[in-house]
């Protein structure tokens, strides 16, 4: 294990602890306020917690009881932030150079270091400009290399991509991708394509604790918590197993095949937006699940519109349609509507 970790903060109700494997790309994901900032901020030694404990490659980061709390700059800790925050004063190489020059490299060393790293972001050719001359894509790569520059077991990464433009975002994402390779590193996103790109494995907190945990591709796919959910787009309702179907803890009845899967037991129904047909009229005839419902909210999304409900039980359930459907069904929000969903569309799994 390249990272343990378990810190406690009482004042933000902060109580914490994870593991990441060697070369292992962690992402912390969670709504606002959830710690996803305390828990960088304890590991770069910015926010002391009430007690805890980290180590990193077999040596302690931190350990309060034992009075050890190194000063951020001696953690060989790397922090990648939303701004670059480079010096504006030194060029672009200087930038680089100036973690490895701090670090007691003599400067033909450190400058060689520098000339990797910005190769290794595609601006070995920006060396010698001033961040006043880069583009905000441009500074942030240069930032991604002044943050491995000297080399660190651990790297933080705070929303790195969230200040770029959507034009700017996917060449850094994919530069970001390749430097990532094999480093362990922690990155705190709300983006769902960051966490599909950029991590092997992703915890989800909520309210200062871990709500949620696995490989990013399993959680995305089945979701346990509402965040996860909303991250990976597909509705979410937990209940338990029926032989037909899904009972919330509302009392909704899903539909779907619970094959394999204990009468009674904790389960999740997920299912696509795309897969929530709207009516005006009761449904009739069709084996299809049908909920009532009233609209919540309406919002464009690609080229359809998403129709997040309120079904009479009190569920959250989202459809995609057309923007022409929204005219011919006449919707707005407080409108009430019928929602079918097909049972062979609910995927179900153990909670
Ligand atoms: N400096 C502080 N002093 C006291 N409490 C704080 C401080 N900073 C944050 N908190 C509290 O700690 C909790 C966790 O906040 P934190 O900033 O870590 O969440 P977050 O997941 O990073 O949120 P966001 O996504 O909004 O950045 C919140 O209840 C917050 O109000």
């Amino acid at each position: 294990m390249a990272l343990s970790f378990s810190a406690r903060l009482q004042e933000r109700g902060f109580d914490v602890a994870f593991e990441v494997g060697d070369g292992e790309r962690l992402a912390v994901l969670g709504p606002n306020g959830a710690g996803k900032s305390t828990l960088l901020g304890v590991l770069a030694g910015t926010v002391r917690p009430d007690t805890g404990r980290a180590e990193l490659d077999g040596e302690p980061l931190f350990d309060v009881a034992a009075r050890r709390w190194p000063a951020p700059h001696r953690r060989r800790v790397g922090l990648l932030a939303q701004d670059p925050l480079l010096f504006p004063h030194l060029t672009v190489l200087a930038n680089v150079a100036f973690g490895p020059r701090a670090a007691g490299v003599g400067r033909p060393a450190a400058e060689q270091a520098a000339r990797t790293c910005l190769a290794a972001v595609e601006a070995e050719h920006l060396a010698g400009r001033r961040p006043a001359q880069l583009s905000g894509g441009q500074a942030q790569r240069v930032a991604i290399a002044r943050a491995v520059a000297t080399d660190p077991r651990l790297l933080l990464l705070d929303e790195p991509l969230a200040a770029l433009d959507v034009t700017l975002a996917p060449l850094v994402r994919r530069v970001l991708r390749q430097v990532l390779v094999g480093r362990t590193s922690v990155l705190v996103t709300h983006d769902l394509l960051d966490a599909l790109l950029l991590s092997d494995r992703v915890v989800v907190l909520d309210a200062g604790r871990v709500v949620e945990a696995g490989p990013t591709a399993e959680v995305l796919r089945h979701p346990r918590t509402p965040f996860a959910a909303r991250l990976a787009g597909l509705n979410l309702l937990l209940g338990t197993a029926g032989p037909a179907g899904v009972t919330t803890a509302f009392g909704l009845h899903v539909g779907a095949s619970t094959a394999g899967l204990p009468a009674g037991s904790p389960v999740a129904a997920a299912f696509a937006p795309s897969v929530v047909s709207v009516f005006v009229d009761a449904p009739h005839g069709s084996p299809r699940t049908v909920l009532t419902a009233r609209v919540v909210e309406l919002e464009p999304y690609a080229d359809e519109v998403r129709v997040t409900t309120e079904t009479t039980s009190g569920e959250t359930v989202t459809a995609a349609v057309t923007a022409a459907a929204v005219g011919e069904l006449d919707l707005y929000p407080g409108r009430a509507v019928h929602l079918a969903v097909k049972a062979t569309a609910v995927t179900v799994y153990p909670v």
